[in-house]
């Protein structure tokens, strides 16, 4: 496996003896005012997994033809084929009996089991060597997680049980007027105090917080819970979560406990409330899933075999809709259904169609209009002139605001690279302010972000077969890759370098549209006289490049001409609507940001590259328009 999610105990752990040196332990409080502690995590000293493979791919034919080989019965599921359970019953030597419940699922795409009687799971590999030792008459154990896993779900279950014994059922708080502004607060005044009870939905009075409890399905103990409070500034309403364990252990899909075996038509919604309410308006059995639209984690997926009908209810805005597609294709097109016709129709003509607006850059919504799924992005820039410091942070700013995002960083290393963006999450040198630390870290390991542990000169269908494996997995939606030169590949050294690239160009493009995915593709300049500008024409290869790109960016660094250490992006294609221009970028040292709030939009838009430069030639070649 070469994906390396930030979370707890893991990657962004290990940024931590480059800023301090040492192990660490902590006790940090769950929220402001919210009682509750999420316990001592550890740290370790190692670095991160050394550059490795994909996993080993495996298609549904071999498993198929593997299952039959050695005897084992099996369903064609929807995203799944069920097996009897290898790890229940009476244990090696015996065949796995057709009359047994078929109780384990094989991931159609993955090959990865999960047996839901006991809960065991693994991969492909972990299955046949299982399957082995029945073989020769051991009882199969089931693939234990490393302890360090163990201990952070353990002590999340505590924590859990800790605030689910203080919070209360909604309708047993005192007084009648509180419960009446707390159910108005989170929308639910029509919620009946009979469906919050069957849901189990309680609150918590501290943190002015509703619970929502995470059951094992197997024995109904708690394994976890989900906090919801709203935030209110002026007449704007937020919701914000927060989970025990951390969101990516967070695997409740919500309401499981009250399935019955025999439904077969599901509503599966983006939130707990519209869960309840659903189910309270239409009598349907409704699920709701632990990320809302971010993600459909494929673990999840044997526990929706049963269902012959699915409705995904996700929300009304269009990234909801557009996730909604993604995940149909994972639980199978046969069985699922969208939003109506009607509703999207409407969609298409807001807003909502230019993508995801940055927060720290207006000038490229004003240019861009937004970062939208499905599209190739090419960015250049002189060598050393902070390429990839600005990109980290471009992709940072969209990540937190939910763009699941997977870098390919094949040139510094992941370390380096999660010191940079943890600094300009942070805004600051976290080196001066260690106390600090833990604060941002915890936040930062919230973060949809995850990276492939490739280093150096990678094989173009490798990387392509792991960001193929991601999206499945996380439901990436926008993969940077820095850079481009790394995927040209040793073997490739003999052939034509422009045809290579071109090769490679190509292979992002398809990928993009296939998967809907956005590509951020970094790409050197090719050699250029130092005093000039560079221009679309200057990107390395062929025009294959800047043709396939929806959107060309370009760092200018004109130190030169315009002043020590001043760079300017500059927007020369935009597919999406044609706006082309440039904008000055104020870079801060210490928060590596190119976002400094001191930067007023001196935005020139341009009708194109020619005039762009003709205009900045009369203004005395000084590099960019001062105009605001
Ligand atoms: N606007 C800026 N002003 C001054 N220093 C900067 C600026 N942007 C980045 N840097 C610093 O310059 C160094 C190189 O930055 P970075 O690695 O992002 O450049 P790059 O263009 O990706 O490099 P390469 O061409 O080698 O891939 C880093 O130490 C970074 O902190």
């Amino acid at each position: 496996m070469a994906l390396v999610p930030l979370r707890p105990g893991r990657a962004a752990s290990r940024l931590l003896p480059l800023l301090c040196g040492g192990a660490r332990s902590k006790g940090a409080s769950l929220s402001p005012g919210a009682p509750g502690r999420l316990g001592q995590r550890r740290y370790k000293k190692d670095v991160l997994p050394s550059p490795d493979g994909p996993a080993p791919s495996v298609s549904i034919t071999e498993i198929r033809q593997y299952l039959r080989a050695e005897d084992i019965p099996f369903h064609d599921g929807y995203s799944c084929l069920h097996t009897p359970s290898l790890f229940t019953g009476d244990g090696g030597g015996q065949p796995l009996s057709a009359s047994a419940p078929f109780t384990l699922f094989i991931d159609k795409t993955t090959g990865s089991f999960l047996c839901t009687a006991t809960l065991a799971e693994g991969t492909w590999q972990d299955f046949q060597a299982n399957v082995e030792l029945r073989h020769r008459g051991i009882t199969p154990i089931p693939p234990a997680s490393s302890e360090e896993v163990e201990e952070e779900m353990r002590q999340a279950r505590e924590d859990a049980r800790c605030i689910w014994e203080r919070a209360l059922p909604l309708w047993e708080l005192l007084d009648e007027k509180e419960i009446k502004e707390t159910k108005a607060l989170f929308g639910i005044s029509m919620v009946t105090d009979a469906t919050l009870k069957r849901f189990g939905v309680r609150y918590l009075r501290t943190a002015r917080s509703l619970v929502f409890p995470w059951f094992s399905p197997q024995n109904a103990t708690l394994k976890g819970l989900k906090l919801v409070r709203v935030e209110k500034k002026g007449s704007t309403i937020t919701y914000v979560e927060e989970t025990l364990p951390r969101f990516d252990s967070y695997r409740n899909l919500f309401g499981l406990p009250l399935i019955g075996r025999r439904d077969t038509e599901l509503v599966l919604t983006g939130w707990e409330l519209d869960a309840l309410a659903l189910h309270q308006s239409a009598g349907v059995a409704t699920l709701a899933l632990p990320r809302g639209a971010s993600c459909l984690p494929p673990t999840l997926l044997p526990y929706l075999e049963q269902f012959k009908r699915i409705t995904l209810w996700l929300g009304e805005d269009l990234r909801s809709w557009e996730a909604a597609k993604l995940f149909a294709r994972k639980l199978s097109l046969k069985r699922c259904s969208l939003l109506r016709e009607e509703v999207f129709g409407e969609l298409v003509n807001t807003e909502q169609v230019s993508g995801v607006k940055w927060a720290r850059f207006p000038e490229l919504n004003k240019l861009l209009k937004g970062h939208r799924r499905g599209e190739l992005t090419i960015f250049t820039g002189p060598t050393g002139s902070g390429k990839t410091t600005f990109i980290s942070e471009y992709a940072l700013d969209l990540c937190m605001q939910g763009v699941c995002t997977l870098w390919g960083s094949f040139e510094i290393n992941n370390v380096r690279l999660a010191k940079i963006m943890l600094t300009q999450f942070a805004g600051r040198r976290l080196e001066d302010q260690l106390e600090l630390y833990d604060e941002w870290a915890d936040r930062f390991e919230e973060l949809p972000l995850y990276f492939m542990t490739f280093h150096g000169q990678q094989n173009i269908k490798t990387v392509i077969d792991t960001m193929q494996h991601a999206v499945y997995m996380y439901d990436i939606t926008h993969v940077v890759v820095d850079n481009l030169q790394f995927m040209m590949g040793h073997e490739h050294l003999s052939v034509d370098r422009l045809a290579a690239q071109d090769y490679v160009v190509g292979a992002f493009r398809k990928f993009a549209t296939d998967n809907t995915c956005h590509i951020t593709l970094i790409i050197h300049p090719r050699k250029e006289d130092d005093e000039k500008e560079l221009q679309t024409a200057s990107i390395f290869g062929s025009a294959k490049a800047s043709q396939e790109a929806d959107n060309v960016l370009i760092l200018q660094d004109r130190k030169l001409v315009t002043g020590p250490g001043k760079r300017y992006l500059q927007v020369s294609k935009n597919r999406f609507d044609g706006d082309v221009g440039i904008f000055p970028l104020e870079f801060s040292k210490a928060s590596l940001s190119f976002s400094s709030s001191k930067s007023k939009a001196r935005l020139k838009k341009m009708k194109g590259e020619k005039e762009l430069l003709a205009n900045k030639t009369v203004e005395g070649g000084s590099g960019a328009s001062k105009k605001p």
